[in-house]
């Protein structure tokens, strides 16, 4: 599976050092960049009259590199100033922008706005002259781009520091950075462009991807392609989710316990023993407990016993609650890092308030308990005890639905059973879990999403 890789400011900057420092002059990057932009912006919103806005930094430069390439097109180009250009990299490409400049503040709006206010390089709020200035100019374009970012968002945790229009395209550079996928910032993005400059670097941090999952085969057997067990317990229907979506995801086989037998669930589930006996069988890949569990000394000592165990644990709302009277630290050790799937309550009252983005605290918590945590949300970050972490490309609002929580830990459970290591699964059950959203549509409820989990996992074959 290749992933995107998402590069923070700083290793965005280092990349660009590098190049430099190999021999690519900051001009040329900077060229790079506005002309891959403007041929965006070109195909992307046709020949509209354009405001291009440039900010005092580099972010600015592309800006005028921009202006410079649209109106040698033919386009009708205007450019606006928020003050002198402060890089050289960004002074020589005013210089080399032959038109008028109106400054900011004066500026009048036109059906093509390109923001190249600010990008990597934002530091604090905007401040409201300029933000309400940038929001007009917004409100009455027909078509709003934003170069690398939009103008008052911040590149590390997707923080909106003032006031930011919602974009029709966003071009960025080289990678995409933490902002084009955490909320509330990469609602305000609209299409998103990569465009290559020439650099190149690492990152432990990227987009969730496509997962390439193993469709059966001649020498397959059911027991080969996955065996979950869901733990039940007190509320039915959500164990019961779990283990049909463990089923549509791929397992081979799934065995519901601890619930009393339902007809409403595919025959193909076993549901016959008990979960102490089920717990005793070398053929089982991942074990779901919490969905539809209410904590109580029952879960509880169930909990001890499934840490006591040797399986790989997927652990989902009630053991969530369990486990935060325990503290994290009660899964160190494990002899297979569990997968633990909290929304932002059980986060939180699992781990605390930690401090920093998104992707900083869900790090910090798998760091922490030594499992891979799924920080759920419309912006889902999946991070692993040694650093490295996913960002959904994006999730269906539809999912924010009864349930749909339990299909989620279903799906990681299949991957996980599949074989997948606990970080490679619980992406891929991330990435089926939206995409199965996706394809449920609109007006969706857990059960569809369920449904539509065979497709989602044939997509990945
Ligand atoms: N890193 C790279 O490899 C490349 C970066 N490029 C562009 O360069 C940008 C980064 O350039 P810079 O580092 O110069 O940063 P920016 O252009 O994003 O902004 C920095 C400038 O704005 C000022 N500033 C910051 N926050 C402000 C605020 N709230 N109000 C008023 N002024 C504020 C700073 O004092 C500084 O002068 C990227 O976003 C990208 O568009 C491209 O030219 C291509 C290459
Ligand atoms: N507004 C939203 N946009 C996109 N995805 C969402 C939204 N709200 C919730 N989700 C997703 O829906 C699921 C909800 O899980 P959870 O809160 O545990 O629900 P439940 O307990 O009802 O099963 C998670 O996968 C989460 O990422
Ligand atoms: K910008």
């Amino acid at each position: 599976m290749s992933e995107r890789p998402i590069w923070s400011a700083a290793e965005m900057r280092a990349a660009e050092e590098a190049a430099i420092a190999a021999g690519t002059p900051v001009e040329t990057l900077m060229d790079r960049a506005g002309r891959a932009a403007a041929e965006a912006i070109w195909r992307f919103a046709g020949p509209l009259p354009a405001l291009v806005l440039c900010g005092p930094g580099n972010n600015g430069g592309d800006g005028y590199v921009i202006a410079r390439v649209l109106k040698a097109r033919g386009m009708d180009v205007a450019v606006a100033a928020l003050g002198d250009p402060k890089t050289p990299a960004a002074h020589a490409a005013a210089g080399a922008w032959a038109g008028p400049v109106a400054t900011f503040e004066s500026a009048e709006p036109r059906p093509l706005l390109i923001d190249a206010l600010f990008g990597t390089g934002l530091r604090r709020s905007l401040d409201d002259g300029v933000a309400a200035q940038l929001a007009a100019l917004a409100e009455d374009a027909a078509v709003r781009v934003a170069v690398d970012l939009p103008s008052g968002v911040a590149t590390h945790d997707g923080a909106l520091l003032s006031p930011v229009p919602v974009n029709d395209l966003t071009i960025t550079f080289a990678t995409l950075k933490p902002a084009h996928r955490l909320q509330p910032a990469a609602r305000h993005m609209g299409r998103i462009v990569v465009a290559a400059i020439g650099v190149a670097g690492e990152s432990a941090l990227a987009e969730i991807g496509r997962p390439l999952l193993r469709a059966p085969g001649p020498d397959d057997h059911k027991y080969k392609r996955g065996f979950v067990l869901v733990a039940g317990g007190d509320l039915a229907g959500a164990a019961e989710l779990a283990a049909e979506a463990a089923l549509r995801a791929g397992a081979g086989a799934v065995r519901l316990l601890g619930v009393s037998p339902s007809a409403a669930l595919p025959r193909a589930i076993m549901q016959s023993g008990t979960i102490e006996t089920g717990l005793d069988d070398d053929r089982l890949g991942a074990v779901v407990f919490g969905p539809g569990t209410l904590p109580g000394p029952e879960s509880d000592l169930l909990l001890t016993q499934l840490l006591a165990s040797d399986k790989a644990l997927v652990l989902d709302a009630g053991a969530l609650v369990l486990l935060a009277n325990r503290g994290p630290d009660a899964l160190r050790g494990l002899p297979e890092p569990a997968i633990l799937t909290p929304h932002p309550g059980e986060f939180s009252r699992l781990f605390g308030e930690i401090g920093g983005s998104k992707v900083d605290r869900a790090r910090a918590a798998a760091a922490r308990s030594g499992a891979v945590v799924v920080d759920k949300g419309p912006d889902t970050v999946v991070a692993a005890p040694d650093g490295r972490a996913g960002i959904s490309a994006g999730s269906s609002p539809w999912l924010a639905t009864a349930g749909s929580g339990d299909v989620l830990a279903g799906a990681i459970a299949a991957a996980r059973a599949a074989g997948f290591d606990a970080f490679a699964a619980a992406k891929a059950g991330v990435w089926l879990h939206q995409r199965a959203a996706e394809i449920a549509g609109p007006g969706l409820i857990a059960d569809d999403v369920v449904e539509a989990l065979a497709l989602a996992f044939a997509e990945c074959t």
